[in-house]
């Protein structure tokens, strides 16, 4: 147990599942969540606290009653936004959720101006794009989770492919996390071995196609939100690798300066996260196909970028 503490603004299903997995397996010390909706956050605080006595987690997990509560964070996690419904794309969230990502991003800024911010609220890359501009944060410490959460579902459906293998899978998505992500098949292995080793071109197209139709999929089943448990569990190992400088290396969401050949644009790429943050960004060696697809994948985060711009810087 390490002496830290974690806020999480926003406790509907992600960030409520993030507290309740962080103090289940006691990686801080202490939990705050914080909501607009004050009953909601103040049970949600109570089940999980009792949870963590449940389960004889040290983690001390309380509602914010007010900002001054946010004071000494470590890390700040963002999952405040409205989810997509059946019908609409992440896209579709961009302004709404942009005036909420203003509102908090500032209240961190004057609260807890040293914390690392993981922004979970979609449309992912253009929330992380609007957290850096409206704080002025260093681009080292506002980091997107998006890739680890679409790497595990490329995991998911190449052991639903493949039948064997599980807990041994290793997959790699980069780019936006939007419809045109880039699943990275070359960097995806089972205990070591490439899968184009041991899968078909149409079973590795069909994998591509649903990791990119992941998060929609659960949307029309659910009909009323989102995914939650596995991108909880996702920003979860994100939260971890920060706090215990475990430096271990995560495809997350990015402010490009020159990495990538890309300037003032974010993207999901492979970083090394530890306690300062992102301490290193992996550029590899793309294929000429792979290189047009994140091209593409950049663009489609830079026209949201744009219309930010327009509207609020
Ligand atoms: N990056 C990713 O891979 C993923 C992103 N998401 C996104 O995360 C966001 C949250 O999703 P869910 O938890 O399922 O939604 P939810 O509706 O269950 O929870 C959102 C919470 O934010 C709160 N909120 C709204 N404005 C606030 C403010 N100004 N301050 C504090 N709290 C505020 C709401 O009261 C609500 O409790 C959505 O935008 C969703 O699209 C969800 C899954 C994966
Ligand atoms: O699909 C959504 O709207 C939520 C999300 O980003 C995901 O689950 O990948």
């Amino acid at each position: 147990m390490i002496n830290k503490k974690v806020t999480i603004i926003g406790a509907g299903n992600v960030g409520s599942t993030l507290a309740y997995t962080l103090a289940s397996k006691a990686i801080c010390s202490t939990i705050i969540l914080k909501d607009i909706r004050e009953n909601i956050v103040e049970a949600m605080s109570l089940d999980i606290s009792q949870s963590a006595n449940a389960a004889k987690s040290h983690t001390i997990v309380k509602a914010a009653k007010t900002s001054k509560d946010l004071e000494g964070s470590d890390i700040v996690v963002i999952t405040a936004g409205v989810p997509r419904k059946p019908g609409m794309s992440r896209n579709d969230l961009l302004l709404t959720n942009a005036k909420i990502m203003e509102s908090v991003i500032l209240e961190v800024k004057e609260n807890s101006p040293d914390a690392i911010v993981i922004v979970v609220s979609n449309p992912l890359d253009a929330m992380v794009y609007s957290a850096l501009k409206s704080s002025g944060f260093k681009k080292e410490k506002v980091i997107g989770m998006a890739g680890v959460l679409d790497s595990a579902r490329m995991s998911h459906f190449i052991l639903d492919k493949l039948g064997y293998g599980a807990g041994q899978i290793e997959a790699l998505v980069m780019g936006g996390h939007g419809d045109d992500m880039v699943p990275l098949p070359n960097h995806s292995t089972v205990a070591g071995i490439c899968i184009d080793n041991i899968l078909i071109k149409k079973d590795i197209d069909d994998i591509v196609t649903k990791t990119r139709n992941g998060g929609l999929q659960i949307v029309k089943l659910l009909e009323t939100g989102s995914a939650y448990y596995a991108p909880a569990h996702a920003t979860s190992l994100m939260v971890e690798s920060i706090l215990n400088n475990e430096k271990k290396i995560y495809p997350c969401s990015v402010l490009l300066e020159g990495e990538y050949g890309y300037e003032n644009i974010v993207g999901g790429v492979p970083v090394m996260l530890g306690s300062n943050g992102i301490e290193k960004i992996i550029e590899l060696d793309l294929t000429d196909e792979q290189k047009v697809l994140f091209e593409k994948s950049i663009n489609s985060v830079k026209e949201l970028t744009e219309v930010l711009e327009n509207n609020f810087f």
